[in-house]
């Protein structure tokens, strides 16, 4: 079996990872590190996962415990990989890292759009962007990938294959996306608690969300893209506005572009969040209004799943030569 260390492993990308870990033909979790849950049994953060790991407990950060991993997993609070990086980069395990520290290959690019200077400037253009459906060959055999995270992996799945069909003019593109809340993260805050969001709905990060970068580095299109929190656990839609550059068939390119894709699926009816809950699935959908000479185009994902913890274990199949859709079979669940 391949030894996987997950670091962040008590948050909720962590715990999405161990839960696919767990039914995993061939990864198995060889240290599962916490910060302040380190020294917790498994069983006390994630007490759904009790039966597959019982007698585990959260370690507290040690670069020596890697050794003996095959795989290393990160799902870290922003700016950790970058502190990290010697210890994890080093070492030469392959490393999939799900942080928005590496995903962009610009330290300028990087700095405008989280306000910060890289502190690993040398690293960016080393790690491979983690998105299977359109850098696959890349990311087989690579040792260090980036996996983007909910938001850029919707809309990049629902807009490329447009842009690059040429049937979408490339300024201009609007991306409205809602997430569920576990989208910011395990710990709750005042704008996330149940009392803000039980019964509203609100946008945030208007025009300068930094996920806009990743999603105009992907799509090589220009995109105002504004967020929304939606009241449910997970899931992410991006309902995606763009001008035709003529009339189209949207839906045909995208079912043409992902007719051999095992984890997306193209459809006539308008996606839910909820069809993807728990699986890798992305659901696409688009039209075109010849009235007003627009393309919508939707894609509904599960932000823990294709967004995050689903994405890392597909990515880290490829990497690792193993079958793409390993510990990757279930289905949504639903209601
Ligand atoms: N949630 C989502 O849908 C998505 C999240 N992401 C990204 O994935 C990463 C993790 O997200 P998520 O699981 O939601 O976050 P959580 O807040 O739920 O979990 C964070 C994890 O990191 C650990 N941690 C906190 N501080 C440190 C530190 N200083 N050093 C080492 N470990 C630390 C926490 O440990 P402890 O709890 O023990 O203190 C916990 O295990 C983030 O970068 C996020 O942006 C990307 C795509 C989707
Ligand atoms: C609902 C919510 O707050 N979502 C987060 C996105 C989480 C995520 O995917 O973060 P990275 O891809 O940057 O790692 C946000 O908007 O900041």
């Amino acid at each position: 079996m391949i030894r996987a260390a997950i670091l962040g492993a008590s948050g909720y990308v962590g715990g999405e990872l161990m839960r696919l870990i767990a039914c995993h033909p061939a990864i198995e979790v060889g240290v599962a590190f916490g910060a302040s849950n380190a020294g917790q049994p498994v069983s006390a953060v994630h007490p759904h996962l009790a039966l597959a790991y019982p007698g585990m407990s959260f370690a507290a950060w040690d670069p020596a415990l890697l050794k003996g991993c095959d795989l290393i997993l990160a799902a870290l609070p922003h700016g950790e990989t970058q502190r990290l990086a010697d210890e994890l980069v080093g070492p030469g395990i392959p490393f999939v890292d799900l942080g928005a520290d590496f995903r962009l290959d610009s330290a300028a690019e990087f700095e405008l759009w989280y306000g910060e200077q890289h502190a690993r400037p040398e690293l960016l253009g080393k790690f491979t962007y983690g998105l299977p459906e359109f850098f696959r060959d890349r990311i087989k055999g690579a040792k260090l990938v980036a996996a983007p995270g909910c938001y850029p992996t919707a809309a990049s799945l629902a807009l490329r294959p447009l842009v690059e069909a040429g049937a979408i003019e490339t300024k201009g593109i609007i991306v409205d996306a809602a997430s569920g809340v576990s989208g910011a993260g395990r710990a709750a805050n005042a704008g996330t608690h149940f009392c803000a969001v039980d019964g509203s709905f609100r946008a945030y990060g208007l025009t300068k969300h930094r996920h806009t970068a990743e999603m105009e580095m992907t799509t090589g299109a220009e995109v105002l893209f504004t967020p929304h929190l939606m009241a449910a656990s997970r899931g992410i839609l991006a309902t995606c506005y763009a001008r035709a550059t003529g009339p189209c068939d949207p839906l045909a390119i995208l079912h043409q572009a992902y007719s051999a894709e095992p984890f997306v699926h193209v459809g006539e009816t308008p996606p839910e969040t909820k069809w993807a809950t728990g699986s890798n699935a992305a659901f696409l959908s688009a039209r075109y209004d010849e009235r007003t000479g627009t393309v919508v185009a939707l894609a509904a994902i599960d932000n823990l799943g294709k967004g995050a913890a689903g994405q890392m274990i597909q990515c880290a199949n490829l990497m690792l030569g193993l079958d793409e859709g390993a510990g990757l079979t279930n289905m949504g669940v639903y209601p």
